[in-house]
């Protein structure tokens, strides 16, 4: 087990990681989640030594790295693919590194075979693709058969087969009981292959639980409406009866309705009440890259702005569409709406959690705990409480944020 308590790490003025505490616990794969520069792999190089906590520390099986006996055989890290000596090939890499720890020459073999590297063995890593590369690191970190593995973004650069192979190499390395720590900035990716997350933002803890549980508190469910293409009418008609059942709605890019606060039963009275027909009525529980968005938006210190194109802008050639807008630009409320909060009633999130504490920039002030109950699929047609006062019409023609 990896325990980090009160971990920070200053570099002159800039605290890069503060009074960080957690767990990464065996037979689990742990996901290491947060934006650019929020302090994961300050996090990583401290877990393993190669940088000293300003204050707190952090252990590996109750020892911090440095004094860990024969830490090699017993901790296994991917930190920065590109950090081998491109004169060597990756046999000879490899070699060198099991030389240090003690570890038999046909372990080499064994590794490059694990990672598909077996017919570039004797080749020179400077010659290597992105993909190549990692491959080696990750062979590097299995060399010693640790029980606990770090991985920082293992999947850059690798092809689709590839990141199905890390993404099966974690599960089973977790199944076989030991602890595997991985960063990622691939939400979809953390998504099938987490089973716990801790989150981080501006080098400060955000979330430490279940991956079902941090999309279950940091997002709701949402119905998808949608009415006939062919009747734009109907679609604002059954918008403007939704608000005014106290449902919120906000437009999809393809056309249909996302609606929160109604269940889908209510949904489909109203509908019927409005005398619109529906295309569509599905239950949807938002994702896990959904509620990281909403969690992290506070805490992203590289934003993107639209490219203004100033006096650059060409005319839009026949039959284009102008610019939708992107997720994550400039519009940060656009991802999944938020849990239920007072006055608040999406359907598909487990009555009585509160929200948790605001902090500064948005973000939550403290860790959020895991809910007690475990989570379970969302029940779209559990019956809300009765409505609270009609809520106002609503633009649809706006994301959220701009109304
Ligand atoms: N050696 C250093 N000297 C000064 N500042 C540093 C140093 N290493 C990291 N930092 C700063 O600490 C902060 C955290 O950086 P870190 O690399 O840990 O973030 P990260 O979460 O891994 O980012 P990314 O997702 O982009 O890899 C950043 O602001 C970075 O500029």
């Amino acid at each position: 087990m990896i325990e980090a308590v009160g971990l920070t790490k200053r570099y002159g003025d800039k605290t890069a990681v503060y009074n960080l505490s957690f767990q990464v616990r065996p037979g689990a794969v742990t996901g290491f989640l947060g934006p650019n520069g929020s302090g994961k792999s300050t996090t990583m190089r401290m877990i393993l030594g190669l940088d000293n906590p300003s204050a707190g520390q952090v252990t590996i099986g109750g020892y911090p790295y440095r004094k860990l006996p024969n830490a090699p055989r017993q901790v296994g890290a991917l930190l920065d693919a590109k950090a081998v000596h491109g004169g060597r090939t990756a046999r000879t890499h490899l070699l060198s590194l099991a030389q240090l720890s003690g570890i038999p020459a046909r372990r080499v073999d064994e590794v490059l075979g694990v990672v598909g590297l077996q017919d570039v063995a004797r080749k020179r890593s400077k010659g290597f693709s992105l993909g190549m590369g990692q491959r080696l690191g990750i062979a590097a970190a299995l060399l010693g058969d640790p029980q606990v593995l770090l991985f920082d973004e293992p999947v850059n650069g690798l092809d689709p087969e590839g990141i199905l192979w890390v993404r099966n190499l974690m599960k089973s390395l977790a199944a076989e009981g030991r602890t595997v720590f991985v960063s990622s900035h691939l939400m979809s990716e953390m998504a099938l292959t987490a089973d716990h997350l801790i989150v981080i933002g501006r080098g400060q803890l955000l979330a430490d639980m279940g991956v079902q549980d941090f999309i279950a508190a940091n997002s709701a469910g949402f119905a998808r409406v949608r009415t006939p293409d062919t009747e734009p009418p109907l679609r604002e008609k059954l918008a403007t009866a939704l608000a005014e059942a106290g449902g919120h709605v906000m437009p999809e890019q393809d056309g249909a309705l996302r609606v929160t606060g109604l269940p889908l039963p209510r949904i489909s009275d109203i509908a019927h009440e409005t005398d619109v027909r529906l295309w569509e009525l599905s239950p949807h529980q938002a994702s896990l890259e959904e509620a990281y968005m909403r969690m992290t938006q506070g805490a992203v210190d590289y934003r993107s702005t639209i490219d203004p194109k100033a006096g650059l802008q060409q005319p839009l050639p026949p039959g284009a569409q102008p610019q939708m807008p992107v997720p994550g630009q400039g519009q940060p409320g656009w991802y999944a709406p938020p849990p239920p909060q007072q006055g608040g009633q999406p359907f598909a999130m487990p009555q009585g959690q509160p929200a948790p504490p605001q902090g500064p920039y948005g973000a939550p002030a403290a860790p959020v705990a895991a809910p007690a109950a475990p989570a379970s699929a969302p029940n779209p047609y559990t019956q809300p409480a009765p409505a609270a006062a009609p809520a106002p019409a609503v633009d649809t023609t706006k994301p959220e944020d701009a109304r």
